[in-house]
């Protein structure tokens, strides 16, 4: 029983130590010491109840009948459409005469702020602007609540009273204005370096979508000019060209009117870049109708003039609109989809700056210069790397493209060129040697009794003769000739700087390789004979007559009528339309 006295006694000590640091006084902000802080932890506040607005001096009454909150982080966040709240923070300028301090809170959800500079009992400056105050009567043109006051030497107090519909995140920074103008310069780089990254990547793909019409690019333009736009319109610089004077709530309003724009054309654009229809249309389907849904919910929202359920909604579409981005990614990887792993790693990176940045202004991790402008920094990562996304599917695309013009002109079985890969190559050549007198010729070829092959030994057979036939007369012409399968069984050679005689000589030589060829198959061994027409010009001359631009297809049908009286004829041969008329086939 003795022991327990013991542990009562520790309890106690414990107890009042907590209670004497509960009521110790507040802590003082020593303004030569930390020239430049995130007062959440040295400010004292309390929420006004509904019903009253109070007063500078029943406020202070409060402070000090009662035992307001202490702020527990560099931010004090309370959530959204929550009462006023009163902050009373402690400064002390210990140099000799007055200084010249800034006092800010950075982020623009506060609608009304007021501010009193209190020394020795007197109100030495009473200070009004937040969102809901026009521009141009704001104590400094930013968008965040600012003003400059001279402190006198010794203890000044600060009192605040901020409402507002928005978030109450309050990262209440208090600077000396030099290091204050410091920040805004080197504030200003970055951001105009972040910006100016995402601006050009958006200009680029801007130019890429009205040269090609890929949505995608289009997509990826809008998306990140609506994110620097909603970034100027956040940090205020937006309003302090264009908006100055639209009245409360506008810039609130603009606000989540750009930051829905963006995350819209992002869904929109991820959903197309990794194909997401294509292997989870369930998954596109709900990234469509968050699209349209949450939107239309803030529509509502906007014509109803409430702020509070647009907010949330927007709120809402932009929390969805990373985790998508990242379910997206998941699914893409499943799906082997080439673009997922970077764009995973970008998406998770991008939603993990946001986090951090909100964490920060939320108060739940510090609040600094790097954590405030992690959204930007995360997204301008992202940005670069679908950036490369984009140019390596705009590289495969091409590529594609330039593979299917290809295969559009080569015949799948043989390899050789088809009708049409012959007229390509064909066309300007035929022209050029027409022009300068050179001789041409043409062969025509046709496999004997093919129909009698496919009967015999069956169709995949006949396929390998066809195969064995157009290796035989790749292999047997010339660099220059150009070789084409004409039809099921039929070949074109085109020869230039060759004249009728030698071409018939060519295609005796090309005759003779053909019925040499053996094909291997199951039932044993295939060999084939073809017929072959022959039509060319002798001294740059056909018929004695010069040869014509047109003159290509009349070749063609004349080889072929050669070609069919060496068929009627017996096969196995070579004739021209020349020799026809000698008598020699
Ligand atoms: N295996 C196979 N057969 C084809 C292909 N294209 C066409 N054929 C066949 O080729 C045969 C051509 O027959 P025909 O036009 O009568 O000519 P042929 O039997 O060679 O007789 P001649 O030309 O008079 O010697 C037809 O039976 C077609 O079905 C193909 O790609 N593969």
């Amino acid at each position: 029983m003795k022991n327990y006295y013991k542990y009562y006694a520790l309890v106690l000590l414990i107890c009042s130590f907590c209670v004497s640091f509960s009521i110790r006084s507040q802590p003082i902000i020593e303004l030569d010491k930390t020239p430049a802080v995130t007062a959440g932890k040295y400010s004292l506040y309390f929420q006004e109840s509904e019903q009253s607005k109070l007063s500078l001096a029943e406020a202070m009454e409060q402070f000090a009948s009662t035992s307001p909150a202490t702020g527990y982080s560099e931010s004090i966040s309370l959530g959204i459409s929550v009462a006023p709240v009163w902050l009373k923070t402690r400064l002390l300028n210990a140099s000799q005469g007055t200084d010249s301090f800034r006092i800010s809170t950075e982020t623009p959800w506060l609608d009304y702020i007021d501010a009193w500079i209190v020394h020795d009992g007197e109100v030495i400056e009473h200070v009004q602007g937040g969102d809901g105050v026009a521009f141009e009567q704001r104590p400094m043109p930013y968008r965040y609540f600012a003003f400059e006051t001279n402190l006198p030497e010794g203890e000044s107090v600060l009192y605040l009273r901020i409402e507002t519909v928005g978030p109450m995140a309050i990262p209440l920074r208090i600077s000396t204005t030099e290091l204050a103008v410091k920040r805004d310069i080197s504030s200003a780089y970055q951001y105009g370096f972040l910006y100016g990254i995402m601006l050009a990547l958006a200009l680029y793909n801007l130019i890429l979508y009205f040269s090609v019409r890929l949505p995608e690019y289009g997509l990826y333009a809008l998306y990140l000019i609506g994110f620097v736009v909603n970034s100027l319109s956040y940090t205020g610089q937006l309003h302090a060209w264009i908006t100055p004077d639209f009245g409360p709530y506008f810039q609130d309003w603009l606000d989540i009117f750009l930051m829905i724009t963006y995350s819209i054309a992002g869904l929109h654009f991820a959903r197309l870049l990794l194909h997401t229809r294509e292997y989870a249309p369930l998954l596109n389907k709900i990234t469509i109708g968050i699209t349209v849904v949450i939107p239309l919910g803030m529509l509502f929202g906007a014509l109803s003039n409430n702020l509070t359920l647009a907010l949330l909604l927007a709120f809402l579409l932009n929390t969805s609109f990373a985790m998508l981005f990242i379910v997206m990614g998941i699914q893409a990887l499943k799906n082997n989809i080439a673009a997922a792993w970077l764009f995973l790693v970008c998406s998770v990176t991008a939603a993990t700056c946001i986090c951090i940045s909100t964490s920060a202004v939320a108060g739940m991790l510090p609040y600094n210069g790097v954590t405030f402008k992690l959204i930007e920094i995360g997204m301008a990562f992202e940005a670069i790397c679908l950036a490369f996304l984009l140019a390596q599917r705009f590289r495969s695309a091409e590529a594609d493209k330039l593979a299917a013009e290809k295969s559009a002109r080569i015949d799948s079985l043989t390899g050789l060129n088809n009708r049409r890969g012959f007229a390509h190559i064909a066309q300007p050549i035929w022209h050029q040697k027409i022009r300068t007198g050179r001789d041409i010729s043409l062969v025509l070829i046709d496999i004997d009794h093919f129909k009698k092959i496919n009967d015999d030994y069956g169709h995949a057979e006949g396929d390998a003769v066809l195969k064995t036939v157009a290796t035989v007369l790749k292999e047997g012409v010339r660099k220059s000739d150009i070789l084409a399968r004409w039809g099921g069984e039929e070949f074109l050679l085109l020869l230039t700087d060759t004249a009728e005689s030698e071409a018939l000589q060519y295609a005796e030589r090309l005759r003779s390789l053909i019925e040499s060829a053996e094909v291997q198959c199951a039932a044993g061994t295939i060999r084939v004979t073809a017929s072959l027409g022959v039509c060319g010009t002798q001294a740059g001359k056909l018929d004695d007559s010069l040869v014509g631009e047109n003159d290509l297809e009349s070749m063609i049908n004349t080889a072929d009528k050669a070609l069919y009286k060496v068929k009627s004829a017996g096969r196995n041969q070579v004739s021209s339309a020349n020799l026809l008329k000698t008598g020699y086939c």
